[in-house]
């Protein structure tokens, strides 16, 4: 016999996986005007974008005279219908930026120059608009000094837009692309470009997002990484498409923010400056030099984001190389800020030319600081003793679960709740909730004072204050978990059911412990599941019509097992399930299958592979599916339907904790409900058992042993423990229970994955409580969970024979 390890187990698991993937090619990539990276170049980043394919040659560009260059770029422009005079001093710019690299700037027929002037006329545009704007304003304003500094202000403008032609440092925007298109912010008819026409309505999923910036290597630097910036190049905004020009004016900076402190980065003024320079002496500076990622002494990186105006708040992003690996760089600024951009855009549609993410996070971090103000306190009042900030709408949850409990006569349990509201338990047993919900109105509004900030407070003890929305009450010990349990007290399934199941506690204060509920199990992580039309097309009978248990001829479903499972009368066969009942509970009548190599062994991890314990075989039921031609009325359709009976949770009094009745008669072959929880292999499930206590997990066996089923990620079983239906609450109960747990095949014949149907072995009374064989072997190491002590009151319980049973099954062994 072969040995396995968990160790082995993960190996092959981690083989399965698909290798790790490249970072993604950009598409298009000769569309962009891409520097040339050194092959020194230290820092690769995503900004390394695949080389142009038809470059300019090399040749071609040493051997040309320097105005044969500038000859051919002029033409180049010429026939993009671009006047001279707009050419020139872009060219120049360009000349300068590109440390008059040739061979970059001819790049994709002089993309790179292209896309300057055109980036140079969009801003002299958002530059004359905006000019008019604020004159306009100003005008309205009706201040002569207003006015007066509005019109040095358009004066302005127009000298800056007139002096464009000669300086020698325009600001340049970048190309944007979206989905392999590349667009320059305002050249979209550019017919050689191909630039698709933007606009505000543009499609989102088109919608063309910014470039990051291109690194220029020099001569002196070589190695000029992604981050850093041409020297004496103002920032630029890049909006999100040429609609959003408006946002340059509002301060967006192009120029990616410097990875380290030595590198010369400056960032956007967020309230309506253009570009900063490195003469200003402003909050932009200072928040230019905060944007730098700094590395703390334990080695966390740490990028400040925001700040408010004067630094008091700041908000910052921070990891540690230590945990990311070496691979891990910190992104710029200006990376980050584009690409949260682009999120807003595409994910969350804000589609206004004036949002500015940067402005929006030093938003933040202002609003912080006036809160903070705003909350100051009183000098004498330590942070413990101050009450937390509660929203009306807990208040008023807190009623209504308060009201639940009282109504049930739980006067302690609505006390708890309560006591957070200041409301008495004795109130609430004798009003509605809508007269609970007034007295708590009332109570907020008679016991509160107004503090110094303006701010209302509870008055001493009062518990309770109400200003703008917000109540004060003292700190609550009730969890969200808990209370959004009590606050559905009236229906544990939180309305997921078609019927409602409501919880009692006749014993103490407890209240059931919070859980997902789930009508139907879902697998957690790693579990193979093959549900799909293609596989049960064959398996299905697409001939049936209306009930398939009416004609005298049974369907496919139902000869696959030999009869349907079903009577007309909803409730099992009498015969089937009296098999399923001595099948389970005669070891003489046990078909026991042994797995090769059994996957409960090998999720064991242990240097030895045990030899397969054995798993009962079962009898399963086929129910007809939607790829059958019945309807939903169908007679072989039960468990797929969902649970239709009366049920309550108590809690018994005899030490099993919570328990599960039936509040109406139940006769013997009823389906009551599935098992339902999340769906783990048993690697997860070993894994989990061993850091949490797990209420009784159900290992999906009934057909291990058979050559099918051997792969380790479809052995299954099920866990209710943090998801599950109202299954999770029924108890064990030793071989005599009332309750039988079937196989049952609804979407396909799949042998490693089923439903289990619970059924009634016989008559049940009304508030009768429902029970269940788990299959534990309570001296048994062999499953991952470890076994309770039996308080099931069986007369035949496992539990008290355990020597006995420890004895025969080391003999099996
Ligand atoms: C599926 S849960 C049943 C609901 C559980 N009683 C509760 O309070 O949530 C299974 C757990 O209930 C308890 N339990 C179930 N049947 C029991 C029994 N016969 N004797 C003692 N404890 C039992 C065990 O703690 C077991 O792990």
């Amino acid at each position: 016999m072969s040995r396995y390890s968990f160790s082995r187990v993960l190996t092959r698991r981690r083989d399965t996986l698909p290798p790790p993937t490249a970072l993604p090619l950009q598409p298009f990539s000769f569309l962009f005007h891409r520097p040339r990276f050194s092959t020194k170049q230290s820092k690769p980043s995503l900004y390394q974008l695949p080389l142009n394919p038809n470059p300019l040659h090399i040749s071609d560009l040493l051997t040309m005279a320097p105005n044969a260059h500038i000859k051919k770029a002029i033409t180049a422009m010429k026939a993009l219908g671009i006047e001279e005079a707009q050419i020139k001093p872009v060219l120049k710019n360009l000349l300068t930026l590109y440390d008059k690299k040739w061979d970059l700037i001819a790049e994709d027929n002089y993309r790179a120059l292209a896309d300057a002037i055109f980036e140079a006329q969009d801003t002299q545009a958002v530059e004359e608009k905006k000019g008019k704007e604020k004159k306009a304003n100003d005008e309205a304003e009706g201040s002569a000094a207003e006015v007066d500094r509005g019109k040095r202000k358009a004066h302005e403008t127009v000298e800056d837009d007139e002096d464009a032609l000669d300086e020698p440092e325009r600001p340049l925007k970048r190309l944007r692309r979206r989905g392999g298109e590349v667009v320059s912010a305002s050249a979209s008819n550019s017919p050689s470009l191909g630039s698709p026409c933007l606009n505000e309505t543009h499609d989102q999923e088109t919608a063309p997002v910014s470039l990051p910036f291109h690194p220029i290597p020099t001569e002196n630097d070589p190695d000029a990484g992604a981050l850093v910036i041409p020297k004496g190049e103002p920032s630029t905004d890049i909006p999100f498409t040429s609609t959003h020009q408006d946002s340059l004016e509002n301060g967006n900076s192009s120029a990616p923010m410097p990875e380290t402190e030595e590198t010369n980065g400056r960032v956007e003024e967020p309230h309506g400056s253009t570009a900063a320079t490195d003469d200003v002496p402003t909050t932009t500076i200072e928040r230019a030099s905060e944007h730098t990622v700094a590395t703390t002494p334990e080695g966390i990186s740490a990028l400040e984001l925001a700040s408010s105006a004067t630094g008091e708040v700041k908000i910052n992003l921070s990891f540690a190389p230590a945990t990311g690996g070496s691979s891990l760089h910190a992104p710029s600024m200006d990376e980050l800020r584009r690409a949260m951009e682009d999120v807003c855009l595409r994910q969350y549609k804000i589609l206004d030319p004036n949002f500015s993410v940067s402005r929006f996070l030093n938003d933040i971090a202002s609003s912080y600081l006036e809160l903070a103000t705003k909350a100051e306190q009183p000098a004498n009042q330590s942070p413990e003793n101050f009450p937390s900030l509660t929203t009306n709408v807990d208040v008023l949850k807190k009623s209504a679960a308060a009201m639940a409990f009282a109504a049930e006569g739980r006067n302690d349990l609505a006390a708890k709740v309560m006591s957070s509201a200041n409301q008495s338990p004795e109130s609430l047993q004798t009003t509605k909730v809508v007269d609970v919900l007034s007295k708590s109105a009332a109570a907020t509004t008679a016991n509160t004072s107004t503090d110094r900030n303006g701010h209302v407070r509870d008055d001493e003890n009062s518990g309770v204050g109400e200003s703008m929305g917000l109540v004060v009450v003292p700190e609550c010990h009730i969890s969200a978990d808990e209370l959004r349990m009590i606050s559905s007290v009236s229906n544990i399934t939180f309305g997921k059911e078609t019927v409602e199941i409501p919880w009692v506690n006749e014993v103490n204060t407890k209240v059931p412990s919070p859980f997902r509920y789930m009508t139907q199990s879902l697998v957690y992580l790693d579990a193979e599941l093959k549900f799909s039309l293609g596989n049960v097309k064959d398996q299905c009978c697409s001939s049936c019509c209306g009930d398939c248990l009416s004609p005298a001829m049974a369907c496919s479903c139902a000869t696959a097992l030999g009869g349907f499972a079903y009577s007309k009368d909803g409730l099992l066969q009498k015969d089937f399930l009296e098999e399923c009942i001595s099948e389970a509970r005669n070891p003489q009548k046990q078909v026991v299958q042994y797995c090769k190599e059994c996957p409960l062994e090998i999720a064991k991890n242990e240097e030895t592979l045990e030899p397969c314990k054995g798993h009962l075989k079962r009898k399963a039921i086929r129910e007809c599916w939607i790829n059958c031609g019945c309807t939903k009325k169908c007679g072989n359709q039960v468990v797929q339907h969902g649970l239709h009976t009366k049920l309550q949770v108590f809690f018994t009094s005899n030490g099993r904790g919570w328990g599960l009745r039936t509040v109406e008669k139940l006769p013997k072959g009823a389906f009551v409900c599935e098992l339902a929880g999340e769906i783990l292999t048993i690697s997860e499930l070993v894994q989990r058992s061993s850091s949490e206590k797990l209420t009784s997990p159900v290992i999906l066996d009934a057909h291990w042993g058979s050559e099918e089923v051997s792969r380790v990620n479809r052995a299954l079983c099920l866990d209710g423990t943090h998801y599950g239906n109202i299954s999770r609450f029924i108890n064990h109960r030793c071989v005599d229970a009332n309750l039988i747990e079937i196989p049952v095949h609804v979407e396909n014949m799949d042998l490693h994955y089923y439903h289990l149907g619970l059924f009634t072995t016989r008559d049940i009374e009304a508030m009768e409580e429902l029970t269940w064989d788990y299959g534990v072997e309570f001296n048994d190491q062999v499953y991952p969970t470890r076994p309770f002590h039996c308080r099931c009151g069986s007369e035949v319980c496992r539990n008290v024979k355990r020597s006995s049973k420890s004895k025969k099954s080391k003999k099996r062994a």
